[in-house]
């Protein structure tokens, strides 16, 4: 048996060399990868952490920000628990092209997908061309959460994944008290993406 009771997929988008890669490599290995290749089609690691005493397994899916894995990357959108959207706090046009990626967000996640917005390279200061406040009024607008990381300085990167554990691991706890037939369901110990997606009703 495995050693975990929610398993949570978790997949990060963005424009290309945005930090998408050094995220999740940042937070499940705990490195900045020196000249960091862009990724082709996804990717996916896994890191298990503790939430309030329960072990808790995000697959996290690393797609590739270049137009031309678009349509592959896309089909990943519909099973994510959580989906992460990385734009570049010191590149104008990533910022620019987010309505974009909500347009795909819209036509291609489950509606009740939790998301995240994030600006990544904070430790660039000097060349930032994005302002915090103007993040967090996008963010704001499409009801996302927000937060501004450095993967290179490991800043925020840990807080971003596990308030998304978090969140996500108090959303099946709180319907495990809804008194119908799916709180069944829930009310098993969650195994596998396919059980949990179930609790979400994907
Ligand atoms: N200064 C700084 N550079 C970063 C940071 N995160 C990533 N980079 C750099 O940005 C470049 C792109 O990083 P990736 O992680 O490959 O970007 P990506 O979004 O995965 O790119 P694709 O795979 O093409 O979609 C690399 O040269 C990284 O070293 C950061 O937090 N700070």
């Amino acid at each position: 048996m495995e050693d975990y009771k929610y398993l949570f997929k978790v997949v990060l988008i963005g424009e290309a060399g945005v930090g998408k890669t050094c995220l999740v490599r940042r937070f499940t290995q705990g490195l900045f990868p020196p000249g960091q290749a862009a990724t082709i089609g996804v990717d996916f690691m896994i890191k298990t952490v503790e939430i309030d005493g329960d072990k808790v397994k995000l697959q996290i899916w690393d797609t590739a920000g270049q137009e031309k894995f678009r349509s592959i990357t896309q089909s990943y959108y519909r099973a994510a628990h959580g989906l992460v959207l990385v734009y570049d706090v010191c590149s104008q046009n990533t910022f620019d092209a987010l309505p974009q990626w909500m347009v795909d967000i819209e036509s291609f996640a489950n509606q009740k997908v939790m998301s995240y917005l994030v600006g990544n390279k904070t430790d660039r200061g000097d060349a930032r061309e994005v302002p915090t406040h103007i993040g967090k009024q996008f963010a704001d607008r499409y009801e996302m959460k927000f937060l501004e990381t450095s993967a290179k300085e490991a800043d925020n990167v840990d807080k971003l994944f596990i308030d998304m554990a978090t969140i996500l691991t108090e959303e099946i706890r709180s319907r495990r008290l809804v008194p119908d037939s799916q709180s069944a369901d829930i009310s098993k110990d969650t195994k596998s993406i396919s059980s949990c997606a179930q609790c979400f009703k994907l």
